[in-house]
């Protein structure tokens, strides 16, 4: 599916022939090639351990990729090391299931941890953070529904508040691109539908592209605009929602009997 291009006319994100492989001859991604777009949610769908987790998390090197290209608006990641990693790192947005936070810490400062990277670290260790700062992070506390929790320990709070504390540390650092891997699995179906929609809204907003993980396909269909189908570290499917056909499922998860 072609995807428009970001500011610069470069896509945000261009993958090529992306190959990874924990054991050696043992590919988990074959020869991956997506391109990500200036805007909207992009789901990726596929059964369990065909590679979607391992995608997004070559895509920041948290997993190093074993071959192919990464770029992002044009910058090619997979040779990037040291500062160079660090400082493509910081524009890459990231969301998890298990929300990631410092559970000791307050919801303020779990916020501002977003900013490291870009606040010296002496600065940080005294806790002195820049006042605009701290003004965004209130913002964004605000956009995401929780005006009066800044203070609050994260270990207080239940999964959905710590998804959208969340989704608004990944928001903090101004992230060009971000990436949410199955970041509603450990919700409640209402919770969990509440969080997608700040998701894409927030990320409307900001203009910020979305590469989403995720096991509902229902949810999906709703909140992308464009779904990528996985099978055996291979894409099988990538088209929009309403492209997505019984039969495009049955070659994304094989067998029929569930459908
Ligand atoms: N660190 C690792 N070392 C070795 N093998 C790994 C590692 N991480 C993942 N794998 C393997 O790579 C394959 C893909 O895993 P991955 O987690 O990327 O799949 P997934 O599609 O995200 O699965 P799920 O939907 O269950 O999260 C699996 O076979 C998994 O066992």
């Amino acid at each position: 599916m072609a995807a428009p291009p970001g500011a610069g006319g470069r896509p945000p994100l261009e993958i090529r022939g992306l190959v990874k492989e924990y054991v050696p001859g043992t590919p988990v991604l074959r020869g991956i090639d997506l391109e990500i777009g200036a805007e909207g949610i992009t789901a990726v769908i596929g059964p369990s351990g065909t590679g979607k987790s391992t995608l997004l998390r070559c895509i920041n090197r948290l997993v190093e990729p074993t071959r192919g290209e990464i770029r992002l608006r044009g910058e090619e990641l997979t040779r990037l090391s040291g500062k160079a990693l660090r400082l493509a790192r910081r524009r890459i947005g990231m969301v998890f299931q298990e929300y990631n936070l410092v559970e000791r810490l307050s919801v303020m400062e779990n916020l501002l941890c977003g900013r490291l990277g870009y606040v010296p670290l002496w600065r940080a260790w005294l806790r002195r953070y820049p006042a605009e700062d701290i003004a965004r992070a209130f913002a964004l506390l605000d956009a995401v529904g929780l005006p009066d929790y800044a203070t609050r320990r994260a270990d207080a709070l239940s999964g959905g508040q710590r998804q959208r504390v969340g989704i608004a540390r990944a928001l903090m650092q101004r992230p060009e691109l971000l990436l949410a891997d199955e970041p509603t699995s450990s919700l409640d179906p209402k919770t969990a539908v509440e969080v997608l929609e700040l998701l894409a809204r927030l990320t409307g907003e900001a203009g910020v592209p979305v590469v989403l993980n995720i096991h509902n396909v229902e949810l999906a269909r709703r909140f992308a605009r464009r779904i990528v189908g996985m099978s055996q570290g291979a894409i099988v499917f990538d088209g929009p929602p309403e492209a997505l056909e019984t039969a495009h499922l049955r070659a994304i998860y094989g067998g029929e009997d569930w459908l």
